[in-house]
């Protein structure tokens, strides 16, 4: 079994005095795909949110690389190799896709990478920020977490909103990050069927907790197990 790479343990966190998760224990090794899925409001952006140290650890442990994360601000963890792509995209919509680009920067990180990666953003790169489509502006949020050369890529439902064809050519940049060698990746995702596809592990969340922790591939097999604790079906072929 290869080193952890991050480990939680009774790991109880929140927003203030308000406790959201209560007592998440994980232990993920390098390299491994992680999907994480859950209802709505269960507490998984919160976990995303914690691991990056934007939240209130009360209590348990958090480990990255064996370093206990406990009083490392969210600006060191980047620094350690920990990268959040959050929900919200937060890229700056008056500075220039380049702009943005330069602004994650560091190390030995360069605009061609990012380019090679998502060459709808060298065609953009002189655009705003707030002139892309979802999908662009997708491509560009993550683009400029990989500047940061994240060894922890985190994910927060990248898909939402955005149309299917789009979707499926992210899906395929994560595998390619996957791939790498170079990423591990944590992925929060609503589309379901997608994220069981991609991952190898997955952790299913229900009110803060962890209520399955297991190989995507037993979940292919006995879809079951998603549909009790996520409440839906999933569609047949995945
Ligand atoms: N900034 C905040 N302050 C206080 N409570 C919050 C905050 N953000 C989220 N919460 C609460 O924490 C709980 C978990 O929310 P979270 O966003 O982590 O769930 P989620 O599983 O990611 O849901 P979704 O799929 O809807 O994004 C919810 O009850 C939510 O209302």
């Amino acid at each position: 079994m290869t080193e952890p790479v991050l480990e939680l343990d009774g790991l109880i966190a929140g927003y203030g005095d308000t406790t959201v998760l209560q007592g998440i224990s994980l232990s993920v090794p390098k390299g491994q795909r992680v999907a994480i899925i859950g209802r709505n409001g269960v507490g998984k952006t919160t976990l995303l949110a914690t691991i990056m140290g934007l939240t209130r650890q009360h209590a348990g442990s958090l480990r990255f690389q064996g370093q206990d994360l406990r009083t490392v601000p969210p600006h060191r963890r980047s620094h350690l190799g920990l990268g959040l792509v959050p929900q919200t995209r937060d890229i700056f919509p008056s500075l220039s896709v380049e702009e943005n680009l330069i602004a994650g920067m560091r190390g030995d990180a360069t605009l061609d990478e990012a380019y090679a990666l998502f060459p709808r953003l060298k065609e953009r790169r002189r655009n705003g920020g707030g002139q892309l489509s979802g999908g662009e502006q997708q491509m560009l949020a993550i683009a400029r977490t990989l500047m940061g050369r994240p060894s922890l890529l985190m994910l927060d439902e990248p898909l939402e909103g955005l149309a299917p064809v789009i979707c499926d050519q992210l899906m395929e940049t994560f595998e390619q990050l996957a791939d790498d060698g170079r990423h591990t990746i944590l992925l929060v995702e609503q589309h379901t069927d997608l994220a069981l596809r991609f991952a190898e592990h997955v952790v299913i969340l229900d009110a803060g907790s962890v209520v399955h922790s297991g190989p995507a591939a037993a979940l292919r097999l006995d879809p079951t197990i998603v549909e009790r604790h996520v409440g839906i079906g999933l569609p047949t072929g995945v």
